[in-house]
């Protein structure tokens, strides 16, 4: 349980959590620091913590600068003379090239993730730790409620952030700090006579969250920690009914087709049944952000009753037949043939992985080649597979020094630590590579109301 109070040894008991599993931590860690309090009183406690339990692991300090304010690269510098004085190593990532007119916030958090994840990358550390505290949490709890809870319509974006998120499949950001109080950390900063940046953007109330942040007082805050909590434990509930769906009804009869056996339709656990449609009608078409509750709600209930036989949802095609329902890309809107480079996400369904860096590989829809249909189980329809297989990329010329990695859709950017279960099952339904162990529990560590970790 998380209190901030002086005692000696608060520091361990703030990464208690990270400490019980220890994974990946002999690694090391980057810590992301904006200068303001909370990273910096992050920095501190993870400096305290890692000297005490993790002398050998390497610690990486990185500031990102947006440039989108004059002052951004002063205060990274400043950032920087401040962790050369704890002896931490530190870096300058610049968020370079043109930034989008609208949706600007969104833009700036996922080139933040990635460039602080490219720095994980290079120093050969799995993690990256930020400075999310639990008044961050509450207010993104707030603003979800009052938006009428975004997220896909249901009471699973009230569970806020999770202490764990993978990123791209291959660093976990994780959130030592959702248990304590931005007023404590501040004290503690005050204590040690540490000074932090105040970013002009905090208390501008042409932004959604500082109107927030002013508006809640105590008692919001502990209804928005509770109802954090509660949905949390909701939401991990529901994540290991909808793996338990998708192991027991889907499989993969080739490369892009998903199949549902009839069974599923009859599912007595309605939540989960929905859920898993979402989940896998957002993983045939290649969408970060499944269809709603409502509409694949009214898509499953036609199924059942048999008034639908054939749909298309989140760019999925949905064809019931006796012996199943098929999921499966729609032929409409697939990418024009481009040129390989590294990494390179297709249709949102898989990453292309060149060896000897972008060579002169092309990549198009219309895969499918070599197949044989007397390979196929005698349930799957033949025109199913070939129809699937045409969405799928191919590379040209193929060869040893291009791979097309097979990506989990919906959350082959972030995977919240809620929603481990059911990503380990889609990624196993996919053939793509299993998601590795999160270094946290993916509830928050305290039961939010009974102690909050108050200043
Ligand atoms: N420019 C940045 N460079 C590095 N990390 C950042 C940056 N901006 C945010 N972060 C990370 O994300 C966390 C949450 O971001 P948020 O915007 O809420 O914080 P902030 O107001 O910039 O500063 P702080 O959380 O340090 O008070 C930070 O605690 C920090 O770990």
């Amino acid at each position: 349980m998380l209190t901030l109070e002086a005692e000696p040894d608060r520091d361990a008991r703030v990464f208690f959590d990270i400490d019980l599993c220890k994974t990946d931590f002999s690694g090391g860690a980057v810590v992301a620091i904006s200068g303001g309090g909370d990273s910096t009183a992050l920095l501190v406690l993870a400096n305290d913590f890692f000297c005490t339990h993790w002398p050998d692991a390497k610690l990486v300090a990185v500031t990102v600068d947006h440039a989108l304010r004059p002052a951004s690269r002063d205060e990274a510098l400043k950032v920087g003379a401040f962790c050369a004085g704890l002896g931490i190593a530190h870096h300058i990532q610049v968020w370079e090239g043109p930034k989008p007119q609208s949706g600007l916030l969104a833009a700036a958090r996922e080139a933040r993730y990635r460039l602080l994840a490219d720095v994980a990358r290079a120093e050969g550390v799995g993690m990256v730790l930020t400075g999310h505290t639990s008044d961050d949490q509450a207010e993104t709890v707030t603003m979800r409620r009052e938006r009428g809870v975004a997220m896909g319509g249901e009471e699973r974006g009230l569970a806020g952030m999770a202490p764990a998120t993978l990123f791209d499949g291959d660093v976990w950001i994780v959130r030592p700090l959702l248990g304590a109080r931005r007023e404590a950390l501040r004290a503690l900063l005050r204590e040690r006579k540490i000074g932090w940046i105040e970013d002009p953007t905090n208390e501008d109330h042409a932004y959604e969250r500082p109107r927030v942040r002013s508006a809640i007082d105590e008692k919001g805050f502990v209804s928005a920690m509770r109802a954090a909590g509660e949905a949390a434990h909701k939401r991990c509930d529901l994540d290991a009914r909808t793996a338990a769906l998708i192991g027991g009804h889907a499989s993969r009869p080739v490369a892009g087709l998903i199949r549902l056996n009839p069974a599923f339709l009859a599912e007595q656990d309605r939540a989960a049944a929905i859920h898993a449609l979402r989940l896998l009608l957002a993983a045939a078409g290649g969408l970060q952000m499944p269809p709603d509750t409502e509409r694949t709600a009214s898509l499953l209930d036609g199924l059942t009753e048999g008034t639908v036989r054939r749909a298309t949802l989140a760019r999925a095609l949905v064809d019931a037949r006796r012996d199943g329902v098929f999921l499966l890309r729609e032929a409409r809107g697939l990418p024009e043939p481009m040129r390989a480079t590294d990494g390179l996400i297709w249709d949102g369904r898989y990453r292309i992985a060149l060896q000897d860096g972008d060579g002169a590989v092309s990549i198009r829809a219309g895969g499918g080649e070599g197949f044989v249909a007397e390979a196929l189980p005698p349930d799957v329809p033949e025109s199913l597979a070939r129809a699937a297989l045409a969405t799928g990329p191919i590379a040209i010329p193929s060869g040893k020094n291009v791979a097309l990695v097979p990506l989990v859709a919906p959350f082959a950017r972030f995977l919240p630590g809620f929603d481990l279960e059911s990503a380990g099952a889609l990624a196993e339904l996919a053939g793509a590579s299993p998601v590795p162990q999160p270094p946290m529990p993916p509830v928050p560590p305290f039961v939010p109301g009974k102690d909050i970790g108050r200043p």
